[in-house]
Formats: structure tokens, sequence, C-alpha cells
């Protein structure tokens, strides 16, 4: 039985579709990954997955239990970390951690014994009596998840476990939810909208967009179905990388491109045969050329083969940014 199965789900809100159809499955003791920009409907699925949202049409169970059906069975299989900071600043680690217990009904020697083994896992034992407006974004988020472990739930969900936090945090937060696969043995469904958080953590990854999964697979499954390889041209600007790239469009060579800040990615199924052609192009026009490298695809590279955009747009940036701040405050 697989932890997770979901068969033609959709949502509305009014006109507008925010899961279209979608259809998936994640195996016991996997890490699964739900990567997409935002907007794309990743927190609505987990919102029903989680039983706090119905769908609109299709079904889904958790842990064997139909969402719709059985929403109390699901909710006892399952833990929930939410994107938003959602401990009490004002209490210590300790007591957030023996209140949520109470809550699920753990009670006396059993409780106390919990909240120290969740202490301990998080590496928060020496932080157990600091209040929590005292911890770093890092310490919250660990024991947000060691809250959402506390009554031993089957399956983890994680909706966008490190936004807002620095790399090294974030770095040290993977290793936290691989240990939590390792020696917990728990399912972990998860959302991102980073590319190297899917490509790290996750055994298997559907790629999200619009609502619809255009992509499914481990990370590498994934990379080789689109196959070919990645040329990243470095030539300084925007207007003479979209020179360039209109005086290579003619050859056929090109699968897809796109620019940033005048770096130039071309996908082509052959780099070797493709760049002497990228340095003739350049010569004739004139556009020196700062840097060349080519590399398999990425990720990255993948949601733009499958959508033809970048995963990470301004707004998504702009849009971080703003809970950034609202974190902080
Ligand atoms: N309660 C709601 N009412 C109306 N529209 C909604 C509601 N919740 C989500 N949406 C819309 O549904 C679409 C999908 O949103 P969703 O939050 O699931 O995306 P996401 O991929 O999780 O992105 P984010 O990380 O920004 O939340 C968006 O266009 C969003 O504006």
């Amino acid at each position: 039985m697989s932890a997770i199965s979901v068969r033609n789900l959709v949502k509305k809100f009014g006109n507008l579709t925010a899961v279209d159809g979608i259809s998936f499955d994640v195996r016991k003791g996997e890490i699964f990954g739900f990567l997409g920009p935002n907007g794309a409907g990743k927190t609505t699925t987990i919102n029903i997955l989680v039983t706090l949202m119905r769908p609109t049409s299709g079904e889904a169970y958790v842990a064997g239990y139909n969402v719709v059906e059985d929403p109390v069975r699901v909710r006892e299989k399952i833990g929930i970390v939410f994107q938003d900071p959602s401990v009490d600043r004002n209490l210590t680690g300790w007591e957030n951690l023996y209140i949520h217990g109470l809550i699920y009904g753990l009670k006396g020697e059993e409780l106390r014994r919990r909240v120290e083994e969740s202490l301990e896992f998080a590496e928060l034992t020496k932080f157990r009596d600091v209040e929590v407006k005292n911890y770093s974004g890092g310490m919250i988020r660990r024991l947000e998840i060691a809250r959402g472990l506390m009554h031993k739930p089957e399956i983890l969900f994680l909706d966008e476990p490190t936004i807002g936090l620095d790399p090294q945090t974030r770095a040290k937060i993977w290793e936290y939810v691989e240990r939590l696969r390792e020696e917990a043995g728990v399912t972990v469904f998860l959302t991102t909208h980073y590319i190297e958080e899917a490509e790290r953590l996750c055994d298997r990854v559907a790629i999200i967009d619009h609502g619809k999964i255009v992509a499914i697979g481990s990370p590498d499954e994934l990379k080789q179905e689109i196959g070919g390889d990645v040329i990243y041209i470095r030539v300084g600007d925007h207007s003479s990388a979209a020179r360039l790239l209109e005086g290579l469009q003619n050859n056929g060579m090109i699968i897809s491109h796109r620019e940033l800040n005048g770096v130039l990615a071309l996908s082509v199924n052959n780099a070797s045969k493709v760049i002497p052609t990228v340095f003739e192009a350049a010569s004739m026009m004139g556009i020196r050329i700062e840097e060349i490298k080519y590399t398999q695809p990425s990720l990255s590279d993948v949601f733009l083969h499958y959508t033809g955009r970048e995963i990470r747009d301004e707004e998504a940036d702009w849009r971080e940014g703003i809970r950034m701040r609202h974190r902080m405050r």
C-alpha cells in the first residue's frame, strides 16, 4: 500500500483551478517532493491531504484512509509543519512541546519522556528552557518539525520547510529531515520552490505548474528524460546575449534557451558540436565571450523544458521577501 495515493484531484476557487486533475503515489518511507513556483498549487494540495480543505473532485488516500470520508483517522497518522511559524514565541521550547503533547492526548511520564526525546532529536536540549523568541530561524524550524513528530506520525507533511532560511541553516534542516526518515522511518511529503532542496533531499519529485503535474520521477530520472547538455555563455550584458541568441537560433541546434544578467543558457543535444558554432557566431557579430561552460541538465532545466519558464521568478522572490519580513517581526 502507498503512503499517499491521489487520483484526479481537483480544487477550484471560483473561476480559478488551483489543482487541476493531479494523480500520484508516494511510497512508504520515501522523501517525496512537490516542486513548483509560488502559486502552482502546492499548499492547496497539502491542505487537501491533511484534511484542512475538501477537494472539488477526485480522491486522495493518506495512510490508507480517504481524506474526505475518514479525516480523523488521517489526522492520527500524520504530522504537519506549515510554512509560517506556528510555535508560541513567548514560551520555551520545552513548554511548546509539552502543550502540543497534551493537545494530542499524551499524559504524565509518557508525555515528559516524549518531550525530552523530541528536544534531543532536534538538538535543542541545551535550549529547552529558553524562550522561543530567542531562537534562530533554524532552531524554530527544528522545534516545529520535532513538534510535528511528537505523536509518532507515519507521514510528515512539510510545507516549504526551509523558506526564508540562510543556506547553511537550510543544509542543517535537510540533514535533520534525512535523519527522520532513517531513524524514525517516517514518510516525508514536502513542498518546495527551491531546486537544490528537491535535488538534494527528495527520492522522487513531482514538478507542478499551474495546478498540473508536468513531470514525476527521481531527480536523476527527470534529468535523463530530457537528455542533452546545457551550455552557459557569459557575454556580459543582456543585449549581447539577445543578439547572440538571434544569430544562433536559425541553425536548429537549440532545444530551449533562457538568459539571466548576460548569461545565456542553451539546452542542446550535444554541447561539443554546438560550442564551435557559438564561437563562430560570436566572432562574426563582434561579441566577446567572457566564459563558456556546459553541464548535464539540472532540475531547473527540467522545469524549463516542460513549461518553457523559469521555476523562480521575480514575483516569487518578492513574495518571499515579504514573508521573511513578516517572520522577523
Ligand atoms: N483560499 C483561497 N481562495 C482563493 N484562491 C486561492 C486560495 N488558496 C489558494 N488560492 C490560489 O490558488 C493558487 C494556488 O495556490 P497555492 O497556495 O496552492 O500555491 P503554492 O504552489 O503553494 O504557492 P505558495 O507557496 O505561494 O503558497 C494560487 O493562484 C492562489 O492564489
